[in-house]
């Protein structure tokens, strides 16, 4: 998978066109831009990639999507805040992609200012990041600066380069250590973010069903199922959920999430700890079709972890 060093450069995706792939076993599209989160995961799992960076998780998707890239990483769950609604809505809804492997990255959270405003720090008048970060960091915002207004940014590290290239302003950003030195900002507290457990899982997509090696990670099997219930029966939750009971299938996860065809209409998305192709998997899917459910699977894949506390 990894065949040549590229250096740290990130590329965009108009220059990713300009240039040909013939140099580059796998471009791989990143939230970014460089030192966000996403990045650190990424760059952890592809060290040596050509990797590029778009400002939103649509434009991760669809770069993927389209083709412009091969692999596209992208957040999913943190432990503190719960689901990325925006890739589980787009996967659902606008793209058809599967997962190729899922990286878990822990997070810190520190505050940090331009260096031209070091002195002038307690008296910050805006408050900048992802809004993710900023609500695993609300207790100490609330305590500390509630009179402060927050700013979304589309990533922490969008937040720490608006910082940089506003030195007039009197703001900060919340983001981690690589960003405050990649935009040459001063931490001015650290690990702000609430519960010390903190940790996101960032999906790899791809257009083909394909798996990253085995090899390096945890070992478990992983499969995403997208589920739809037939709207005419009562109790269709129960019997999906008993499909998997009774074939001792674990979940790791389920969330409902809206339709959007109107209140009260929701699909599930199921993690189940299997690999698809084995034949209580099979005989779930057939269940499941079965009782009238639609099924879209994101396929099987493994977790691995990217930094050492992971
Ligand atoms: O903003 C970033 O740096 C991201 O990579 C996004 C994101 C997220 O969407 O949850 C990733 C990890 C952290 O939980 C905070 C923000």
């Amino acid at each position: 998978m990894i065949h040549q060093s590229l250096g740290t450069a990130p590329y965009s995706i108009k220059e990713v066109f300009a240039m040909t792939k013939q140099q580059w076993e796998n471009r791989i599209a990143y939230l970014g831009p460089e030192a966000s989160f996403t990045y650190l995961a990424t760059k952890a799992t592809f060290p040596n990639e050509w990797l590029v960076p778009c400002a939103t998780i649509p434009e991760c998707i669809e770069a993927v999507a389209e083709g412009k890239v091969d692999l596209a990483v992208v957040p999913l769950e943190n432990a503190l805040e719960g689901s990325v609604t925006l890739t589980l809505d787009y996967l659902f809804h606008e793209a058809s992609l599967y997962v190729t492997g899922e990286l878990l990255l822990k997070i810190q959270q520190h505050l940090m200012v331009n260096k031209a405003q070091m002195d002038n720090w307690q008296s910050i008048e805006g408050v900048y990041s992802h809004p993710h970060a900023l609500a695993q960091c609300h207790k100490y915002l609330f305590y500390r600066f509630s009179h402060v207004p927050l700013q979304q940014t589309t990533s922490t590290a969008a937040a720490a380069k608006y910082v940089s290239e506003n030195p007039e302003q009197c703001i900060a950003a919340v983001g981690n250590a690589a960003a405050a030195e990649k935009y040459g900002l001063e931490i001015v507290e650290s690990d702000i973010h609430d519960f010390h457990f903190n940790h996101t899982r960032f999906f790899v997509l791809s257009k083909k069903n394909q798996r990253l090696p085995q090899e390096l990670s945890e070992g478990q099997a992983k499969t995403t199922l997208m589920i739809t219930l037939p709207t005419d029966r009562s109790g269709a939750l129960h019997q999906v959920l008993s499909v998997f009971a009774w074939r001792q299938l674990n979940l790791s996860k389920i969330e409902s999430r809206p339709l959007k065809t109107g209140l009260g209409d929701y699909f599930f998305m199921i993690d189940v700890l299997a690999d698809e192709k084995v034949p209580m998997m099979r005989g779930a899917m057939e269940e499941l079709a079965a009782l009238g459910c639609k099924v879209k699977s994101l396929g099987t894949y493994f977790t691995y972890l990217t930094s050492d506390e992971a």
